[in-house]
């Protein structure tokens, strides 16, 4: 599997800037609280490591992975933000449910960065289990936390 072998915190230096001029809107499912909260551990820490100011980051939660994709309309439509990063992790269940939520927070999100014109991160962890999520959420792969700051600073810099 391509993350069996890769850390998703590492990443090449390219298209890193300074961040210390943006602002970032960075919105939290509530769902698998232990899981999002590591991520945005990871994705907090992650923008202030890069320059970003603290009064420059904005957290907002939405109960579930399935409204981030409103939410992160909501901020996007925000001239003063520069970037979106949505976090999330939805796990499977017995039921289709998963597929159907996986598959509308990906479009959906994406849909948004292409409306607004701005980065718009799918931080969304879509594991099988509760380990595999742990494992991506700075456990032995890494923090996509991590991971979604630091597409978000790159894409930034394009
Ligand atoms: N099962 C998970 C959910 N389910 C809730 C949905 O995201 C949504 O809030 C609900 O369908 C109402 O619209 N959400 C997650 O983020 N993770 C899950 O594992
Ligand atoms: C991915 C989910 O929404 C999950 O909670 C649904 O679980 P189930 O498919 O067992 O109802």
């Amino acid at each position: 599997m391509a993350t069996s072998n890769k850390n998703l915190s590492d990443h090449s230096s390219k298209n890193i800037i300074d961040v210390s001029g943006k602002t970032f809107a960075i919105i939290v499912s509530e769902w698998n609280e232990e899981v999002t909260e590591s991520l945005y551990s990871g994705a907090y820490q992650t923008l202030l490591d890069n320059g970003a100011h603290k009064e420059n980051i904005i957290r907002k939660n939405v109960p579930g992975s399935f409204e981030l994709t409103l939410a992160a309309q909501w901020m996007a439509s925000e001239a003063d933000i520069d970037a979106v990063i949505c976090l999330g992790c939805v796990i499977q269940g017995e039921t289709k449910h998963f597929d159907f939520i996986c598959d509308a927070v990906a479009h959906g999100i994406t849909n948004v960065g292409l409306k607004y014109n701005k980065p718009v991160i799918f931080g969304v962890l879509t594991p099988n289990n509760q380990q595999q999520a742990l494992d991506r959420a700075g456990g032995k792969h890494g923090n996509k936390g991590d991971e979604a700051a630091i597409t978000a600073i790159k894409m930034l810099g394009f």
